[in-house]
């Protein structure tokens, strides 16, 4: 079974929709020094993440500087998880696991040096097509086989990342066959705003590829 998350809901109607979908995880930008319509402010992250139902996980995406600047969002946010984009070091993640009791998804480029050390001190880790400032949401897909790789070579949980749309998420999970997929700009009407059609059309072609890879 290949869970799936969206991601970047910017408001209510929408993380009903995708909830509604029969996505696992509802993915809420906030606190991310890039420049993306899928950011929302810490009051916005706060309801969104209190408005999803019980046993779908809410995940906090940010890109903090320091641990103490992560805590004081996942504090105020209270998201079941938190999915740190750049800026956090190895060890740095390690304090944090021992500051907050959510679990931790690290975000990792496929191909970057020491992806190990990075699964050793998070939950799962969400290899992604990162941009020149580090943000996610680009749109674009990277080497799937170098996942396939983590996948087969590491014990943590793996998310693929980046450019997947509802027209190549079976082959995708076909091909790495990860723990979990993750889709922003991809079931996108307009930059910050999901066409729920096209989450449907996701959550169902993920699953079912899963369904056959078995
Ligand atoms: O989506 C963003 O705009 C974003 C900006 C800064 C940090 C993280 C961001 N997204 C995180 C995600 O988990 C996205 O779903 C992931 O990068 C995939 O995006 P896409 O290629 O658009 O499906």
């Amino acid at each position: 079974m290949t869970r799936v998350k969206i991601c970047g809901v910017t408001d209510s109607t929408d993380r009903d929709a995708v909830v509604t979908a029969g996505a696992d995880a509802v993915g809420v930008i906030h606190g991310v020094p890039v420049d993306t319509p899928r950011e929302v402010d810490a009051a916005t992250a706060e309801k969104l993440a209190d408005g999803v139902p019980p046993f779908v996980t809410s995940v906090l995406v940010t890109m903090p500087t320091t641990v103490q600047e992560a805590v004081r969002r996942v504090d105020r946010i209270e998201p079941d998880a938190v999915q740190v984009h750049d800026g956090l070091s190895p060890a740095e993640l390690g304090a944090l696991d021992s500051r907050i009791t959510q679990d931790i998804v690290a975000v990792v480029e496929a191909d970057a040096p020491a992806i190990e050390s990075y699964a050793t001190h998070a939950d799962a880790l969400l290899v992604d097509s990162v941009d020149a400032d580090g943000g996610g949401g680009t749109g674009e897909t990277h080497d799937w086989e170098r996942t396939r790789d983590l996948v087969d070579s590491l014990d943590v949980p793996i998310v693929l990342a980046g450019g997947l749309t509802p027209e190549n998420v079976a082959d995708a999970v076909e091909t790495v066959e990860p723990f979990a997929v993750d889709v922003a700009s991809g079931v996108e009407s307009a930059g910050g705003t999901k066409d729920h059609d096209a989450v449907s059309r996701f959550v169902r072609n993920a699953k079912q590829a899963a369904e056959g890879a078995v």
